[in-house]
C-alpha cells in the first residue's frame, strides 16, 4: 500500500513517468499534481488494468495540499527544462521558486515522504528542498533525493555501445559520482563493471567520460529548442523510485545506487567520503545503500585513476557554488 504523488505530472516527463510509476505494483494511490492538465492525464492512466487508484489535481481548492495528503514518496519533475545555449543553472531562475514552493507544501503536508527531485539544476534545487525542511523543523537527510541516475543509466548505455555490444546495457554499471551539470558529473569508468575494454585508448575513456557529463546537452541539441530528456528521464526517474519502494519494503537483496544527497545522511560514512574528495561538501552524488528508511549507508568512492582524480578537482568549485546558491535562496533570500 503506497502512495506515490508526482508534482508537475502534465510534462514532458511528468507524463511518462506517471504512466511508469503506474505500472508498479507496489503502488496502490497515484495522484498527480500540475497547474495544467492533470485531470486529463489521471482519466487517462486509470483506464490501466494495474492496481494504482490515479487521481488528477490542478491548484485551485487546495489541489496541491489534497494531493499530497498521506504521500509516501513524492516525485518532482515540476519547472521548465533547457534550450539550446543554456546550462541548467540558467534554469534557477525560474525553477528555485517553484521547487520552494512544492517542498513547502510537502514539508507541512507529508513531511515523511521520501522527496525524489528531479527539476533542474538538482545541484540546487536539492539543497532548495533540504533548506524548507530546516526551516519547517522536519528535515530528514536520509529522505531527499536528487535523482542523478540518468547520469548512470547514460554511463551503462554508452559504455556497453563503445565496448561494441549494446545489448549488455542492462548489465554494465558504472559508479557516477559528484553532481549533476557538465563537469559536475563524474564518470567512474575505472570502476565499471565489467571492466573497460582492455585495448580502449585513454583518448576513448576521455571522450565516453565527456559524452555521460555532457548527455542532456546532446538531447537538447536534437530536440532543437522543443526541451531535454524526458523519455530516458522519465525510465530513470521511475527506476530509482522502484530501488526506493523495494528498500522500503524490505526484500532482504542489497540495493546500492548512486543519487545527490545532503552527506549528513550518514555521518559515519560522509568522514570518509569526504577525507576521499579532500573538502567538505554539503552535498555530492554518491554511492548508497538503500534502506526502509532511505539512505542507510553512504558507502566510499573507493580507488580513482589520475584522470579520475582530475575530474573530482575540477568538479568542486561549480558544486560549492551551486550549493551555496540553492542553500542562500532559502536562508538568505534577496529582497
Ligand atoms: N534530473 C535529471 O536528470 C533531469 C532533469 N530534468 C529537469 O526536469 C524538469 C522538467 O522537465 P520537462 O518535464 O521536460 O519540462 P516540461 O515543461 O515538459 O514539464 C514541466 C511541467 O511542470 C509544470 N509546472 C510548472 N510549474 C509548476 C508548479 N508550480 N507546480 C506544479 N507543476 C508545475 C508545468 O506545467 C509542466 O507540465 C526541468 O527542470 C528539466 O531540466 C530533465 C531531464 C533530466
Ligand atoms: O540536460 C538537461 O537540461 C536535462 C538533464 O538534466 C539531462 O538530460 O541530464
Amino acid at each position: 500500500m503506497v502512495h506515490a504523488v508526482v508534482l508537475g505530472a502534465a510534462g514532458g516527463i511528468g507524463q511518462p513517468v506517471s504512466l511508469l510509476l503506474k505500472t508498479n505494483p507496489l503502488i496502490t494511490k497515484l495522484s498527480l499534481f500540475d497547474i495544467v492538465n492533470t485531470p486529463g492525464v489521471a482519466a487517462d492512466l486509470s483506464h490501466i488494468s494495474t492496481p494504482a487508484k490515479v487521481a488528477g489535481y490542478l491548484p485551485p481548492d487546495d489541489g496541491l495540499k489534497k494531493a499530497l495528503e498521506g504521500a509516501e514518496i513524492v516525485v518532482i519533475p515540476a519547472g521548465v527544462p533547457r534550450k539550446p545555449g543554456m546550462t541548467r543553472d540558467d534554469l534557477f531562475k525560474i525553477n528555485a521558486g517553484i521547487v520552494r514552493d512544492l517542498a513547502t507544501a510537502i514539508a507541512t503536508t507529508a513531511p515523511n515522504a521520501f522527496v525524489l527531485v528531479i527539476s533542474n539544476p538538482v545541484n540546487s534545487t536539492v539543497p532548495i528542498v533540504a533548506e524548507v525542511f530546516k526551516k519547517h523543523n522536519v528535515y530528514n537527510p536520509k529522505r531527499i533525493f536528487g535523482v542523478t541516475t540518468l547520469d548512470v543509466v547514460r554511463a551503462s548505455t554508452f559504455l556497453a555501445e563503445v565496448n561494441g555490444d549494446v545489448s549488455a546495457a542492462p548489465n554494465v554499471t558504472v559508479p557516477v559520482l559528484g553532481g549533476h551539470s557538465g563537469v559536475t558529473i563524474l564518470p567512474i569508468l575505472s570502476q565499471a563493471k565489467p571492466s573497460l575494454s582492455a585495448n580502449l585508448a585513454q583518448t576513448d575513456v576521455e571522450a565516453l567520460t565527456k559524452r555521460i557529463q555532457f548527455g542532456g546537452d546532446e538531447v537538447v541539441k536534437a530536440k532543437d529548442g522543443a526541451g531535454s530528456a524526458t523519455l530516458s528521464m522519465a525510465y530513470a526517474g521511475a527506476e530509482f523510485a522502484s530501488k526506493i519502494l523495494n528498500a522500503v519494503k524490505g526484500s532482504g537483496e542489497e540495493i546500492v545506487t548512486q543519487t545527490y544527497i545532503s552527506l549528513e545522511a550518514d555521518p559515519e560514512g560522509a568522514k570518509k567520503v569526504t577525507e576521499e574528495i579532500g573538502t567538505s561538501l554539503e552535498y555530492f552524488s554518491v554511492s548508497v545503500k538503500l534502506g526502509p528508511n532511505g539512505v542507510e549507508k553512504i558507502l566510499p568512492i573507493g580507488d580513482l585513476n589520475d584522470f579520475e582524480k582530475g575530474l573530482l578537482k575540477a568538479a568542486i568549485p561549480e558544486l560549492q557554488d551551486n550549493i551555496a546558491k540553492g542553500c542562500n535562496f532559502i536562508t538568505a533570500p534577496k529582497l
